[in-house]
């Protein structure tokens, strides 16, 4: 594609070259530009793209994309313009053709939820014949195309592409995860959503954002996003304290669900056990009764998000019905781990205060004995959440194991330190510091007796624990089932 083509649309001024070079590739990291390529500087929070241009150039580079004048010697291009992180929005949805206007786009946001109601999206989609790709915190995936991205949501480039693929394997929808990150840095402002859907607020990433209302301000964005086209809505939790403001945040129809609140979309007669869960829905004259395998309240909100989609989107009850019974577990999520063992071991991916408060509540309502937790926080990460989780887990909790998340560049004994006044808030609590993941795991394995249920919280679906600046090979769910193969053969 030209230079100009790839650059329609944005405020920029040429300093150098002549700006009509064919581009084979955009990037905005140097150590991946090919030849014939745009490189596009990023000043980020740890590093500034700037200092690589020349790395950039040596890769073979035919065109810079900056916010400041760097000296060059070589016969290029190379552009200024205001803002890169939102240009590079623009540049990638020119260089892959805005393959999100040929799809209908659903975004989906909120603390807690996203991957869940995601993959029940994609579910009902695909049991109505309808090709979905889906995006966010475990993959990119269509048909049989199934990349990590290391992110939620992923640069604006990444998304573009894998959208561009979509587009070629003629899919309908693409439904993707929308991180308050992304949405703050830009990454998916030249996305044509269609729906977006908000499933709750809590407290997280106050690293990041500083407040709620910045937090909450991010996610705002997305609603705004959908503007007054015809057919484009949103679908909005009722529920949550912040559902005012979601509503008020778009020019677009509005459907929101609910189970405690006035909702269109209202779940009733819930019940919710060990097997499962089974609600009734109620949306205009519609009425139906669903069966789902996933446990827990929360399960029940992620469900009736997706049902609120669907039904405004003209999907027969029938088919959403199906689809939901057919849903096991998302990975990583009320993810059981069984061996044969006398007693309950889940692994669930919950990283926030609400989280960890919603699937220890579910797991206390579903053992008539001892609750064992074994959870720690992540380094690099919002600290204030630390001391609210250690509290959350010893109210429900019998016995908790306090251990390392991730402790990236964090000292893990440090990040304990954190949780631990958490614990001691509660009267009463018990409680043992094991650093180690494995041990802690192990630990809470051992101590475990007929009928109890060990939850193992944080990292759910991760294949990895990030120490210091290494990538170990680490998967709760191996090592628990290690375990438990060990005392099942005793
Ligand atoms: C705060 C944040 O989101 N930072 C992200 C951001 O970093 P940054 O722009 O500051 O990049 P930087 O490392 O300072 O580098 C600046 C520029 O120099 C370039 N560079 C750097 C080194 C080099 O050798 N060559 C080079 O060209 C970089 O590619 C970049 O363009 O852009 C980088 C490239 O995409 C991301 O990897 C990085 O994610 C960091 C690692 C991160 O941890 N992000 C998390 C918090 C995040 O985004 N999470 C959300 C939400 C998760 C949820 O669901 O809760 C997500 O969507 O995943
Ligand atoms: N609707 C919900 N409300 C509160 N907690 C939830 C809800 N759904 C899931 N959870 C809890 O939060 C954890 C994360 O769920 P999920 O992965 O679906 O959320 P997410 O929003 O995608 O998270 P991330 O921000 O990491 O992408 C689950 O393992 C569960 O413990
Ligand atoms: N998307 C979340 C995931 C947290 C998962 C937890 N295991 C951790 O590492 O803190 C984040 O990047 O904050
Ligand atoms: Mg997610």
């Amino acid at each position: 594609m030209r230079l100009g083509d790839v650059l329609k649309g944005i405020e920029y001024k040429i300093i150098k070259g002549n700006g009509d070079e064919e581009i084979t590739g955009v990037y905005y990291d140097s150590r991946k530009v090919k030849p014939g390529s745009l490189f596009i500087c990023i000043r980020g929070f740890k590093a500034d793209g700037h200092n690589y241009i020349s790395e950039a150039l040596l890769r073979g580079a035919v065109a810079i994309l900056a916010e400041e004048i760097r000296e060059v010697a070589a016969d290029i291009t190379y552009i200024l313009t205001g803002n890169t992180r939102s240009a590079m929005a623009k540049v990638a949805s020119n260089f892959y053709g805005r393959p999100s206007s040929f799809m209908r786009v659903i975004g989906v946001t909120g603390t807690n939820g996203k991957t869940t109601t995601t993959h029940l999206i994609q579910n009902i989609l695909t049991q109505a014949s309808l090709k979905t790709g889906i995006l966010g915190t475990l993959y990119a995936r269509v048909d049989d195309y199934k990349k990590e991205m290391g992110h939620t949501t992923p640069e604006a480039l990444e998304i573009e592409e894998f959208m561009s693929l979509c587009r070629q394997k003629e899919a309908k929808y693409v439904v993707m995860e929308v991180s308050s990150h992304a949405l703050d840095l830009d990454r998916v402002k030249e996305i044509d959503y269609n729906v977006a859907l908000f499933t709750n607020l809590t407290q997280d990433h106050l690293d990041y954002h500083q407040n709620m209302e910045n937090y909450k301000n991010a996610k705002l964005k997305l609603f705004s996003m959908l503007g007054e086209k015809e057919n484009n809505f949103a679908v909005i939790n009722n529920d949550d304290r912040y559902a005012g403001d979601f509503i008020k945040g778009t020019k677009a129809e509005v459907i929101t669900y609910g189970i405690e609140n006035d909702a269109q979309v209202k779940g009733y007669n819930l019940d919710i056990s060990a097997r499962g869960t089974s609600f009734m829905v109620k949306y205009k004259d519609i009425d139906f009764k669903v069966d789902m395998q996933l446990i827990g309240l929360f399960s029940v909100y992620n469900a009736l998000a997706a049902i609120a989609f669907a039904l405004r989107e003209g999907i027969e009850p029938e088919i959403i019905k199906e689809a939901l019974a057919k849903t096991t577990s998302v990975a990583g999520r009320f993810e059981l781990v069984k061996c044969g063992q006398d007693f309950t071991v889940v692994v669930d991916y919950a990283h926030t205060p609400d989280g960890l408060e919603n699937v220890l509540k579910t797991a206390k309502e579903l053992t008539s004995q001892r609750l064992i937790t074994v959870f720690g926080c992540g380094g690099d990460r919002d600290k204030t959440k630390r001391p609210l989780m250690g509290e959350i887990a010893a109210r429900y909790s019998d016995f908790c194991i306090v251990t390392s998340d991730n402790p990236r560049s964090e000292d893990p004994k440090a990040i304990i330190d954190d949780i631990i006044p958490g614990l001691l808030k509660v009267e009463g609590s018990r409680y043992a510091v094991v650093v180690d993941r494995r041990e802690a795991i192990r630990h809470a394995i051992y101590m475990a007796k007929p009928g109890d249920m060990v939850v193992i919280a944080g990292k759910g679906h991760e294949t990895y624990q990030l120490i210091g600046d290494k990538v170990l090979d680490f998967d709760d769910r191996k090592v628990a089932a290690e375990f438990l193969k060990e005392i099942v053969k005793r």
